[in-house]
């Protein structure tokens, strides 16, 4: 096994609510690898989006450790991590929809600050990552507005790759998408994955993205298993 790009080490999530605290995620143990694609399912509230809120830096742990190659999470600071590091497609996609593909790519390798890239670099660098997305070039100065459902998914993956992140992680990226959209788009993560050695974390209640990961792990009552 080679060293995991990031170990999530008895990791807990407890909510208070009055005099109430609930632990939504419970102790869980696992060691994530680069060149690797997983899927995270189980049921509705059984803690998937809390698992992927503290993978990703959105949010800390009540107990427990997330260690980036080897470095505490908390202790390289959550925003260099998220900046740097670690990038989230959500299911909102969250595009700017008056701008163009190339255009919200760009805007964001500004404000994210990918350093040392002036305008016509950023612009080369986002057509390199939309073409290896499989958008086409003519869709690319277009309006996300203008776009479909699986080009503007594969804009916003774009995007969340531009900062060179070594880890993607993405909130029910198929669930919106047709049957051949959604096959186009897990082939993009295996992709990522297989030939970029990005490490791919997907959050779905999709069979097909399930089965397409080289592993799944099963969150049930906030009790990760991995099958
Ligand atoms: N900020 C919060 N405050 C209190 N409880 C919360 C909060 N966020 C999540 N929860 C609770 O934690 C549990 C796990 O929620 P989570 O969103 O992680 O589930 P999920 O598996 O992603 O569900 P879904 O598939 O429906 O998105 C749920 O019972 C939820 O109500």
């Amino acid at each position: 096994m080679t060293a995991p790009i990031l170990q999530l080490t008895g990791v807990s999530r407890a909510y208070e609510s009055g005099n109430r605290r609930r632990t939504v995620l419970k102790n869980a143990d696992f060691a994530f690898e680069s060149g690797r694609m997983y899927a995270v399912v189980g049921p509705s509230g059984s803690g998937k989006s809390t698992l992927l809120s503290l993978a990703s830096g959105l949010d800390s742990p009540t107990t427990g450790t997330v260690r980036f190659r080897g470095r505490d999470i908390a202790e390289l600071g959550l925003g260099r991590y998220r900046n740097r590091h670690a990038a989230t497609v959500f299911q909102s996609l969250n595009l700017l929809t008056y701008m163009t593909a190339v255009q919200n790519i760009t805007s964001a390798m500004e404000i994210t600050g990918v350093r040392g890239m002036r305008g016509s670099r950023r612009k080369q660098r986002a057509v390199e990552l939309l073409d290896l997305l499989g958008v086409e070039r003519e869709d690319q100065n277009r309006r996300t507005l203008q776009l479909s459902g699986g080009q503007q998914q594969r804009v916003a993956i774009a995007r969340a790759l531009a900062c060179e992140v070594d880890i993607l992680f993405a909130d029910e990226p198929t669930g919106a998408l047709d049957h051949e959209t959604a096959a186009g788009i897990i082939e993009v993560f295996r992709k990522l994955a297989h030939d970029e050695g990005k490490c791919v974390i997907v959050v779905t209640h999709s069979r097909e993205v399930a089965e397409a990961s080289d592993q799944v792990l099963q969150l049930k009552r906030g009790k990760l298993t991995v099958t």
